[in-house]
């Protein structure tokens, strides 16, 4: 493609220098710009891309956009925003590739992994080739690609959407932080279903406020769009028990479809049963009502399941085969996911890393925990400090043995984060221990028949990020190891 065909869709800009180059590929990092690549400057938080157009023209850059003049003797294009631009010409560029696919949105503060997770189970089970885009992973077909984002900024994104339309994918899935919507990162997504799970706090260091917060995540049921056309309807599927869905019902012309276990819904759980094994309910929509017995435990899974079920039923999935599928889940990495080397008391790892999804997780712990309850917390460096005393409340609260520690330090001194995180807690009981193998090795050794020890915050990670320097750490790995050790030494005990 040239350049000016790719830029014909922009309105005013300027264009700085001569030509009309044929573009091989557009690249916002110059590190992976090649020869006849179109460099995208964007000013980030760390970097200013356009301080390095010189070193993409060297690299082969034929074309830059930028936001002002550059000194280099390749066109540039001017614009406003080049983050704006960058997602429109990916989206030309890659060929318009979420109009090809069914695409379904997932935002809220907790659930997006487990909920596309559950949604591309249903799509695989009618025998759709899927695609995922989510914390965890981007996955296309059975394929896995490591990602950085939750949701990768735009040109990541429309490039991988295209490769999912190449590889015959016809349902793609994706989890949309708050701060892609934000920062325009799915600019350009036709999403067909956007599904909300739930709003409480979490990135206050960006969003600053609550309602900014609540804002940017109706964004995605604003931007579903306001025109009906090709007689495709459009779905915001929302939770009835959150008050944020009233303001995103407002604000979407797609038509609204509401799931929830207390107020009023189109989809409806009754008659919950939590057991340490699952869950049971009776499940009402509007056009049946039956019994549903799920792998998954906890309440706040039924309230994922309900959001995949309202996916699955607008999709024209029969509700007899949604639920089968549903059965056959058997959990999410890292998510509520069971170490078990032998030992008779529980070890659960789970990536609640928010003050409501730690007390989610420890109540349903609570549910069928005989004996103590240990609860291993840290809180991430370089992210919302004022999440840490309330996470450090909800630990002492809701469990017996509260043993506070790393989690992902980044930047920051990691006792400072924990000074913020007893602060809470000033007065209660509760042990320090600022290495993250320590609590756990600490944990599993004080451990006594039928205790439960929930390891939360990292889930399915596999490092611990200190300073710059990330380092392999693994909950379960390290939990493992701990469980064996103590078996060993028990077995040695029994001997002598
Ligand atoms: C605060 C934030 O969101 N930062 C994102 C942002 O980074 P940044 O602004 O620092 O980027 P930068 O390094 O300054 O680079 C600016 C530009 O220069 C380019 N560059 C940079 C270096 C270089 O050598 N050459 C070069 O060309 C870059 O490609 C980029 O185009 O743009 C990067 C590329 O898209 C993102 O990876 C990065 O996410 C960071 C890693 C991050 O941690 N973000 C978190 C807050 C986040 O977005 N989280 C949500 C999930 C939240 C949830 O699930 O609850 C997410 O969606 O991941
Ligand atoms: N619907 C829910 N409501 C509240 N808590 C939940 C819900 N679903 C999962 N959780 C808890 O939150 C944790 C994270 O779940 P999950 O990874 O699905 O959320 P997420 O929204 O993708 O998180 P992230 O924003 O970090 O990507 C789980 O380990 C569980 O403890
Ligand atoms: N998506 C979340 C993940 C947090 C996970 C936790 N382990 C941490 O590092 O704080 C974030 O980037 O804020
Ligand atoms: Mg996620």
């Amino acid at each position: 493609m040239r350049l000016d065909d790719l830029i014909s869709i922009i309105p005013f800009k300027q264009k700085q220098g001569e030509g009309n180059p044929s573009l091989t590929s557009i690249e916002n990092d110059h590190r992976k710009v090649n020869s006849g690549s179109l460099f995208i400057c964007i000013k980030g938080y760390t970097v200013d891309g356009h301080d390095l157009a010189p070193e993409a023209v060297k690299n082969g850059a034929v074309a830059i956009v930028s936001e002002k003049p550059l000194d280099v003797d390749v066109p540039v294009v001017i614009v406003k925003s080049t983050a704006k631009v960058m997602a429109q010409v990916a989206d030309q560029f890659y060929g318009h590739p979420t109009q090809k696919l069914n695409l379904i949105g997932i935002t809220g503060t907790n659930g997006k992994t487990t909920i596309s997770h559950l949604i591309e189970k249903l799509f695989k089970d009618i025998n759709q080739v899927t695609g995922l885009i989510g914390t965890m992973y981007t996955k296309i077909g059975n394929e896995t690609f490591e990602t950085k984002n939750t949701t990768p900024d735009s040109l990541t994104l429309q490039k991988t959407f295209h490769s999912m339309t190449e590889k015959g994918v016809e349902t793609a899935v994706m989890e949309v932080s708050s701060h892609a919507l934000e920062m325009g990162r799915v600019f350009g997504c036709d999403y067909d279903i956007a599904v909300f799970s739930n709003l409480t706090q979490d990135h206050l260091d960006y969003h600053g406020t609550m309602e900014n917060y609540r804002y940017a995540k109706g964004l995605l049921f604003a931007r579903m769009g306001n025109a009906y056309r090709d007689g495709k309807p459009k779905y915001a599927i929302l939770n009835a028990d959150d008050e944020a869905s009233i303001m995103y019902e407002r604000a979407t012309a797609a038509n609204v479809v509401t799931y929830g276990i207390h107020q009023a819904a189109d989809v409806k759980a009754e008659n919950i049963r939590i057991t340490a094994q699952g869950s049971s309910f009776t499940l009402i929509t509007p056009a049946e009502k039956v019994e549903v017995s799920l792998p998954l435990i906890g309440k706040f899974n039924i309230y994922n399941c309900l959001a995949a079920i309202a996916v699955g039923l607008v999709s024209n999935i029969p509700l007899q085969q949604i639920i089968q599928s549903l059965k056959e889940i058997k959990g999410v990495s890292g998510r509520f996911e069971r170490v078990y080397g032998g030992q008779d008391f529980t070890v659960l790892v789970d990536y609640s890393h928010t003050p409501d999804s730690l007390e989610n997780a420890l109540k349903t712990v609570n549910e069928f925990a005989e004996k103590k309850v240990y609860a291993i917390v840290g809180c991430g460096g370089d992210r919302d400090k004022t999440k840490r005393p309330l996470m450090a409340q909800v630990a002492c609260e809701y469990s017996t043995n509260p043993i506070f520690t790393s989690d992902n330090p980044r930047s920051e001194d990691p006792e400072s984060i924990l000074d913020d995180m007893t602060n809470g807690v000033l007065g209660k009981d509760y042990k320090r221990i600022t290495d993250r193998r320590e609590a756990i090795y600490e944990a599993i050794k004080q451990a006594e028949p039928k205790d439960v020890i929930l390891i939360a915050g990292k889930g399915h990670e596999d490092y611990q990020i200190i300073g710059k320097e990330v380092i392999h750490f693994d909950d379960r790995e390290v939990a493992m190891e701990a469980i064996k050790e103590k078996l060993n030494s028990q077995q040695k005990e029994e001997r002598v």
